[in-house]
């Protein structure tokens, strides 16, 4: 029988995005706020967004994946739980989703984040919105405790189904590119210095990087497994953004491309195992730029799925929420990892992915401390 005790509800904190072209600005504006961003690239990325009818992908994507937790929680007896959907960026806004939570009863709440891995980005800065939310219930009289689900880039429900996500690919390619084929596996750049400080201290940083290139390397022993014989890879990145004197990671997906086609690469499966599904940074930058780069340079190209709500996906999510409930009982669950690095930290540690601009409450950290609560 399964049991998320001492959780009351489950809430699944995403980036939000814009349902239509009168949002996308508004949007925008909330994403960059204080973050230095030049305003020839917002102009840029807004025409991204217009280019889709102003409307981000991201947040249907959300309720499918939302509609697939929900069936496997009830499968697993889970049905009482409360599911619950908030963003950083739009609405709904996760201190709404989670006031209202509060006013239906909820005082202990388990979160997953749309987003696999270790860094600034992609952790800490949503543990501050966490952080910032409870401040501000605790400011209307609200005490609500969050925790987190460990990083899942290396769960084997993650490492496997993009695997079959490679191999599928692979088999999309004309057969003349197949044999020689490379896999290029594709992540959000961030710059320099934010995968510097990624990661627990104690590790030395660098963990963003790190963690992508044991994932990569492992989905691709797994799709080798799958196509009968071995896969040569590299890692590249997209979306960079921020000033041209900043230092961001590379190489880019577009130049990477290009090196290949010119090393006589026959073809590429780009495999976008930094995004758990098609957002705006798939469908523009990989399908639609260097898809576009591909087709220029006359080089074969197959885009591999995302994880999305692919069953096995959710099931290894749900195996997460499950692990965290019974170690918040006190209990010591097994916790599969595949890979070299090990299963993720339960508690984010001092300093973990740290922000470089400002120090700010991050929920979920060791040295997190509740706020007081206004009247109790
Ligand atoms: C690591 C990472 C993830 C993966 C982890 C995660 O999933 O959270 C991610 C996700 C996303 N990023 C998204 C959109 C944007 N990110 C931006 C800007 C930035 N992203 C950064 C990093 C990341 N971003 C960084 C270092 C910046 C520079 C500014 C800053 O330091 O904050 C900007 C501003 C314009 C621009 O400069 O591109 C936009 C519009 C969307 C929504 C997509 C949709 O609508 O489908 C999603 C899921
Ligand atoms: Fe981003």
């Amino acid at each position: 029988m399964s049991d998320a005790s001492p959780y009351d509800a489950l809430l699944l904190l995403s980036f939000g995005g814009p349902e239509g072209p009168d949002d996308v600005m508004p949007f925008l504006e909330n994403v960059t706020r204080g973050r230095g961003i030049p305003r020839e690239r917002l102009e840029a990325v807004a025409e991204h967004y217009l280019h889709f009818g102003g409307k981000s992908p991201i947040n249907d994507q959300n309720k499918e994946l939302l509609a697939a937790l929900r069936r496997e929680l009830d499968a697993r007896g889970l049905g009482g739980l409360p599911l619950l959907w908030g963003n950083r960026n739009w609405e709904p806004y996760v201190t709404d989703v989670l006031r209202e939570a509060h006013e239906g009863g909820a005082r202990r709440v388990l979160t997953v984040f749309t987003s696999a891995y270790s860094s600034y980005s992609s952790c800490r800065q949503y543990r501050e919105d966490l952080g910032r939310t409870l401040q501000t219930l605790a400011e209307e009289g609200r005490r609500l405790d969050v925790d987190k689900v460990r990083h899942y880039f290396n769960h084997p429900a993650f490492t496997d189904v993009n695997a079959a996500a490679v191999a599928d690919a692979l088999g999309q390619l004309p057969e003349q590119a197949r044999a020689g084929a490379r896999v290029v596996f594709v992540t959000h750049s961030v710059p320099d210095a934010m995968n510097d400080v990624s990661g627990p201290p104690a590790a030395g940083g660098g963990a963003y990087v790190r963690q992508h290139l044991d994932v990569a390397g492992e989905v691709a022993r797994r799709a080798s497994e799958r196509a009968g014989r071995t896969l040569e890879w590299d890692l590249a990145y997209c979306s960079r953004s921020g000033p041209p004197t900043q230092q961001w990671l590379e190489p880019d997906v577009n130049d990477h491309l290009r090196a290949l086609h010119a090393d006589g690469v026959p073809g590429v499966v780009v495999a976008p195992i930094g995004f758990v599904s098609d957002h705006m940074e798939v469908k523009f930058d990989l399908d639609t730029e260097a898809a576009e780069t591909a087709e220029e340079i006359g080089l074969p190209f197959a885009r591999a799925a995302t994880v999305g709500a692919h069953a096995e996906f959710v099931a290894g999510l749900v195996d997460l929420v499950e692990e965290r409930a019974a170690q918040a009982r006190g209990e010591a669950p097994a916790r599969p990892a595949t890979g070299a690095l090990g299963p993720s930290h339960t508690v984010c540690p001092v300093d973990c992915c740290r922000n470089l601009r400002a120090d700010l409450p991050a929920a979920t950290g060791e040295d997190y401390r509740s706020p007081a609560v206004a009247g109790a």
